[in-house]
């Protein structure tokens, strides 16, 4: 199925624009996972199981199941998704950015190997490192455009002449993304709840153009802010991220019902102001 498909379904069966981000980080861990052989991989699919039918996407960030040498446990992870919450799509958060032909080999990593729905790609190299991701049109192509760090400013904001005039460049990428990059109609861009304004702007040059949004819950981004400026005209458009917020709500065995509780109270927040 096309992501977008899939993404749209999920938006509607689940009246939900939350993605829940799972960055599972050992330190963080109850005492009783501490230790164990298969820790991330159990974590992990303890907060999916408790949290699926609040959520309209997951998103595994690759960081954190590499540094610990659990790539295994993330492929075990998001087949476990796709076997027990088959309408959930998978976005691999890898921001990849590379040549072409090694671009070729991390598209074969994410859709092939990992088997995720989506994968959130670096632009910054150019449309030639874009077109291997943008090869397989049923899976979601999801470009920084916006990021919520405060370091995003350094480079994305910067003023540049383009063939449409002046912008800056975070509004080139957008345009460029909207206007060109999506003939398959399988792209998304990441714009930083922390930045509401941009949120607004990119809203605004891109239609109604899936954004996915981290920086709410422990980046500080308002959640309010980021709907009302990110939000179509039916109320949606959103995969409105937070990972530390949901994953480490609770320090005990119950983590996954304290989990699920933040999961529902930001899940609701969201939808108050749809
Ligand atoms: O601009 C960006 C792009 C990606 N991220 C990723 O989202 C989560 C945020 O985690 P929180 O714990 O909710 O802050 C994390 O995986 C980042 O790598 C982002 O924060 N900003």
């Amino acid at each position: 199925m096309h992501f977008m498909t899939a993404l749209e379904a999920a938006w509607q069966q689940r009246n939900s624009l939350l993605c829940v981000g799972l960055d599972p980080d050992p330190v963080k861990f109850p005492a009783h996972l501490q230790g164990c052989p298969d820790a991330i991989l159990e974590f992990c699919k303890a907060i999916v199981d408790a949290t699926a039918d609040l959520v309209c996407c997951f998103k595994p960030q690759i960081a954190y199941f590499a540094a610990h040498r659990a790539e295994d446990q993330l492929e075990a992870l998001i087949e476990h998704i796709h076997t027990a919450h088959p309408d959930t799509p998978v976005i691999l958060d890898a921001k990849r950015g590379d040549i072409g032909s090694t671009a070729e080999q991390y598209a074969i990593e994410a859709f092939e190997r990992f088997k995720a729905d989506a994968i959130t790609v670096n632009p910054y190299m150019g449309r030639d490192s874009v077109d291997p991701y943008l090869a397989y049109p049923d899976k979601g192509v999801i470009l920084l455009c916006r990021t919520s760090n405060p370091g995003g400013s350094d480079l994305q904001f910067l003023e540049v002449d383009t063939p449409k005039g002046r912008m800056k460049l975070y509004e080139h990428v957008a345009r460029t993304v909207a206007e060109d990059w999506n003939a398959s109609g399988n792209c998304g861009l990441v714009v930083g709840a922390t930045f509401p304004a941009e949120i607004a702007r990119v809203r605004e040059l891109t239609g109604d153009m899936p954004l996915l949004v981290p920086g709410i819950g422990a980046q500080g981004g308002d959640i309010a802010a980021t709907l009302v400026a990110g939000r179509t005209a039916k109320g949606g458009g959103l995969m409105i991220n937070s990972s530390r917020a949901v994953l480490y709500a609770g320090k005990d065995e119950d983590f996954a019902e304290a989990a699920r509780k933040v999961a529902l109270d930001t899940r609701d927040a969201i939808n108050a102001h749809r």
